[in-house]
């Protein structure tokens, strides 16, 4: 849905900085991995040691990265097809990380098991999602959208770790549940999205 309505918006952000970097001498691929390494680093630092809102912050800053490497990548008139590899293959590594850092707060911080739960489906839901969509496209098919893309999912799971850390009881394992159902349906929804594709 975002990537659909609030993408033109945040390009007229993202674009002028992607020029900007370009003209400084970075390239795409760089942010595209300092931003999956920070994000990585992060939230397995800061959410296994219960630290929820200053972990929440910094994990957002770095996603923003996702954001200005497809500026940049514009910038240089259009990006590489490595770098569209490189940057779905570092988004995985990156929700992989953040859903089992919020998995092991859950479990090893709070004794949550229902939260834990709920984490590790919304982990393997995430990737599924996007797998369904690469092995799609693979083979000449489409399966996009869904009710939670990226953008959906990391801000439903950080809104839940951000209020939590802000002691609102409850909220991550509100937002983990919401989002593994929801994380469930779009993955029915894109493959039917697959099958009405390939007829
Ligand atoms: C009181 C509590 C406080 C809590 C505060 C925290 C709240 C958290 C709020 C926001 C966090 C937002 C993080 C969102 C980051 C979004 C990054 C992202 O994934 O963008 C997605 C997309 C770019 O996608 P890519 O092409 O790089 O990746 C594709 C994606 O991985 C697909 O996955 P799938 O959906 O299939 O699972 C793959 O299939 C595909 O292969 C792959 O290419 O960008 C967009 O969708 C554009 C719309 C994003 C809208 C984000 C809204 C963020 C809100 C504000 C942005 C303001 C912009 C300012 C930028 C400043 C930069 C310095
Ligand atoms: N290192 C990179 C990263 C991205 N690209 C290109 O940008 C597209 C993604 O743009 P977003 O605005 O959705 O982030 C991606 O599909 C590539 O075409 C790149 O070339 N190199
Ligand atoms: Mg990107
Ligand atoms: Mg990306």
């Amino acid at each position: 849905m975002l990537n659909l309505f609030a993408r033109e918006s945040v390009s007229r952000v993202t674009d002028p900085i992607g020029a900007w970097l370009v003209r400084r001498g970075l390239t795409p691929n760089a942010v595209t991995v300092v931003g999956t390494v920070g994000t990585c680093v992060a939230a397995l630092w800061f959410f296994p040691r219960g630290q929820l809102f200053v972990g929440t912050m910094v994990v957002t800053l770095c996603t923003f990265f996702d954001l200005i490497d497809g500026a940049m990548a514009r910038a240089v008139g259009g990006g590489t097809r490595f770098g569209a590899v490189l940057d779905a293959s570092c988004d995985r590594i990156a929700d992989g990380a953040v859903f089992a850092a919020i998995v092991w707060w859950a479990f090893a911080v709070e004794g949550d098991q229902v939260a834990a739960a709920a984490g590790l489906v919304c982990l393997v839901a995430a990737q599924v999602i996007s797998y369904v969509k690469a092995r799609a496209e693979a083979t000449g098919l489409s399966a996009d959208g869904g009710l939670v893309e990226r953008a959906e999912r990391l801000i439903i799971a950080l809104v839940g770790t951000g209020l939590q850390g802000l002691g609102v009881p409850n909220a991550a394992g509100v937002a983990l549940w919401l989002l593994a159902v929801l994380a469930v349906i779009t993955v029915v929804q894109r493959l039917v999205a697959v099958h009405r594709s390939a007829r």
